[in-house]
């Protein structure tokens, strides 16, 4: 049962919940200054990696002309605080021991120059307001899951930490990142990354960047997804997919916020915030070997599930009234319809509910959309205790018979089209013009996305 405790600002915090963790951990790096010229100075970071020097570029900067402009950095890992030395005239002392790269005692004192530093890690564990609202940000819905939600992202928005969100396809894992990022008040954009490409080379090159001249055919440099990012966020989607080769240079851009572009042997600072989502189990995946431990531990600092529709089917009425409205809808959803909708499993969750709206809507036209019109598959309904594969339904290839009263054939197909059209060109904006994370959502195959791209006449064809 939850017992709701009000709050100042008209939130509650729920108690007992099943579905998600009430509370967040956040790690930070803790410095404190003891002695030296800037004996006093006190610094928490929430960040993975934390760098100390005289140049203004440094998280923690020091005035003590002992000191090199880049001297030492501090990394979280998982066995503890790891001090580099970062090739500094004087050196870095742990307990009056010279070390290049060494992990950081409990209670140990760091000297740099005349610097005597108190570094620790701190782990803050915060409770997480469940809020009384029916949508945050992109995303709608009532149920006491969506509500934690919006309490999760909430709480950790603002905050520098990587983020990792699972849940099925079309869940809305996407809109999740872009309101995290909507409330973050980070300045930069929101870079959206498909890691399933299937061409390695093309991931690697996208994400990392790359100089002229760094592969055959690298006539330009390529600024890459990270740089692109600066200041904003990274949402790397389908994460599973990127190749263990690469998940190495992942993992060092996170620890050391440095992007080395391909052919580069200069690293380039990146202030970014990462978000990473997949439909697959990480953990199995690490169990298996296909997936680095180090890089999972690195990416699950916040992990966040979101639900599938069928799990929340008493938002489906909200949650399709929203759509109607977004997509400009006219059609009115019988009350039987509606039961139908939230008695249907939807393998494809929130993007099928939507293709399903808008197909009916265009059968339909002025009359009140009825069971019939939404052509669920029999055999997905009802959806209680029944759980299909995640694969999304794909646009239908053939015009559906429509009940009485019927546009004409070709009407209907001219209806369908521009549908379809308008589908195809929204997803490209969505998605920058990547043909292979459009042919995703849309759930058909690249092939066909090309042909559809070629015959509307959108783009340029390759
Ligand atoms: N709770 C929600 N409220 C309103 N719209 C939603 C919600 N969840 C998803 N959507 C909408 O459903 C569609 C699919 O969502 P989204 O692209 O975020 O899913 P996804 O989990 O990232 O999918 P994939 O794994 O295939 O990339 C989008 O149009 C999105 O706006």
């Amino acid at each position: 049962m939850l017992s709701p405790t009000p709050v100042a600002d008209g939130t509650e915090i729920i108690v007992a919940a099943a579905h998600l963790p009430l509370s967040v951990q956040f790690e930070a790096i803790e410095l404190r200054v003891l002695a030296g010229p800037d004996a006093g100075q006190e610094i928490s970071l929430g960040l993975p990696s934390v760098r100390i020097g005289t140049a203004s570029d440094n998280d923690l900067l020091l005035t003590d002309r002992a000191i090199s402009r880049r001297h030492a950095e501090i990394r979280m890992t998982p066995d503890g605080l790891l001090l580099r030395d970062l090739g500094s005239t004087n050196g870095t002392f742990i307990n009056d021991v010279r070390i290049t790269e060494a992990y950081i005692p409990e209670h140990a004192e760091c000297r740099l120059g005349y610097t005597r530093l108190s570094i620790r890690q701190h782990t803050e564990e915060r409770k997480v307001a469940v809020p009384r609202q029916d949508h945050l940000g992109e995303l709608v819905g009532a149920s006491e899951r969506m509500r934690e939600l919006y309490g999760l992202i909430r709480a950790v928005a603002p905050t520098p930490t990587t983020v990792h969100l699972h849940g099925e396809s079309g869940a809305g894992k996407e809109s999740v990142a872009r309101t995290l990022h909507g409330l973050s008040s980070r300045r930069g954009p929101l870079v959206v990354f498909d890691a399933s490409v299937t061409d390695p080379e093309m991931v690697r090159n996208d994400l990392f960047g790359h100089i002229k001249g760094a592969f055959t055919g690298a006539t330009g440099s390529r600024e890459g997804a990270f740089r692109q990012a600066n200041n904003g966020t990274l949402f790397i989607d389908e994460i599973g997919e990127l190749p263990l080769d690469l998940q190495p240079r992942l993992l060092r851009v996170l620890e050391t916020r440095e992007v080395i572009p391909i052919g580069s042997d200069k690293p380039l600072r990146v202030d970014v915030r990462v978000i990473t989502a997949t439909h697959r189990d990480l953990e199995s995946m690490v169990k298996d070997g296909t997936f680095r431990a180090d890089l999972f531990y690195r990416l699950s600092v916040v992990p966040i599930e979101l639900p599938a529709l069928r799990e929340i089917a008493e938002d489906i009425p909200l949650i399709a009234h929203h759509l109607c409205e977004r997509l400009q809808l006219n059609s009115r959803i019988s009350d039987t319809a509606m039961a139908a909708l939230q008695n249907y499993a939807w393998p494809g969750n929130v993007r099928e509910l939507r293709n399903v709206l808008e197909r009916a809507a265009v059968m339909c036209g002025e009359r009140e959309i009825q069971p019939d019109d939404l052509r669920l598959p029999k055999e997905l309904a009802p959806s209680k205790g029944n759980a299909p594969a995640a694969t999304p339904l794909a646009i239908p290839p053939t015009i559906p018979v429509a009940s009485t009263p019927k546009p004409s054939a070709a009407a209907a197909r001219a209806q369908l089209k521009e549908i379809e059209r308008r589908m195809i060109v929204d997803a490209l904006e969505r998605n920058q013009n990547n043909k292979a994370a459009v042919a995703r959502e849309l759930g058909i195959p690249l092939s066909t996305l090309k042909r559809r791209l070629k015959e509307y006449q959108i783009g340029e064809e390759d």
